[in-house]
């Protein structure tokens, strides 16, 4: 009489499915083998005394066979493209799937200031100090207000056209986000002041693209002692590691808002508008 494990073996190497990739051999020890492999004889012959089971192993045989000849297949594998193209997921999509999990996984660890309780939450107040800073509405105020005091042409210029710049930051940030729709780290508490609707979203951090755009700006239309240089550069880097200490954001997307915000100010200096043509467009506006 044959043992329960010896009985588990024979049902596993002649009744069980033909797609199954392995058999048993003569030793009754387990064969693994290729899905792509045609089966050795010895299995049709074992699967003999159940018609159906081996007329099932016959078709699943050869895929390029049981889809007929017109069906296109991958040279290497013999399977059809479409499988291949499921199995064999491209380079490309591996290594940005790999980018996004190291990016949630260390923005996640980063984000220790995302609440009072975090391992940072002390210094939670001066992230958000530094996260006001570089807020749209403190420099819209700010900018049009220096517009308003200035007393030269070419400084009414200057502050033009980064009130300008700064409007032009909002909409693009907010088509961005719109399209990416990413939704902010599951850590952040969503406590900002002042958020359009389009702000749950955190592809591209607005701050950031804000902070490199003006810090470029300034260093470009501002005289500056080195130290305000330094700081100004300092102040920008600042501000975009305060939206992953704050949990508000997941790094790529401040890594990609100091990009945008860089090439931002590369479209402010190409839609430049000179005194003369503020003049026009102001006296277009009163009429
Ligand atoms: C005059 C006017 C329409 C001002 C709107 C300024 C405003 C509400 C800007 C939004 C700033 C903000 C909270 C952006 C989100 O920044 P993230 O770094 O979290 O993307």
């Amino acid at each position: 009489m044959p043992s329960p494990k010896a009985k588990n073996n024979a049902n596993r190497s002649g009744g069980g499915s033909p797609g199954l990739s392995g058999s048993t051999n003569g030793n009754g020890r387990y064969e693994f083998m290729s899905l792509n492999r045609t089966p050795p004889a010895t299995l049709f012959q074992r699967q003999g005394s159940d018609p159906t089971a081996a007329a099932r192993l016959r078709a699943s045989e050869s895929p390029t066979r049981r889809r007929g000849s017109g069906s296109s297949t991958s040279s290497n594998t013999g399977m059809p493209e479409e499988d291949c193209m499921r199995l064999n997921p491209s380079f490309i999509g591996i290594a940005l799937s790999s980018l996004l999990a190291i990016d949630l996984w260390l923005s996640k660890r980063l984000g220790v200031c995302a609440c009072e309780d975090s391992s940072w939450g002390s210094i939670r107040p001066l992230m958000k100090l530094i996260e006001i800073s570089g807020h749209g509405i403190p420099w819209l105020v700010g900018t049009a207000y220096c517009l308003y005091k200035a007393d030269s042409a070419a400084g009414q210029e200057i502050m033009f056209n980064l009130f300008m710049a700064l409007i032009l930051d909002l909409i693009l940030v907010g088509i961005v986000k719109a399209v990416v729709r990413r939704r902010r780290p599951s850590h952040n508490r969503m406590d900002m002041f002042a958020t359009f609707s389009v702000d749950r979203y955190s592809f591209p951090s607005g701050h950031a693209t804000r902070s490199a755009m003006c810090a470029r700006f300034l260093l470009a239309h501002l005289v500056l002692a080195v130290p305000l240089r330094v700081l100004v550069f300092l102040w920008s880097g600042l501000v975009g590691l305060s939206r992953v200490l704050l949990g508000r954001h997941n790094m790529t997307d401040v890594l990609f808002g100091f990009l945008m915000g860089y090439c931002q100010y590369n479209l402010v200096e190409m839609l430049w508008v000179s005194s003369l043509g503020m003049q026009g467009l102001l006296g277009l506006i009163q009429g």
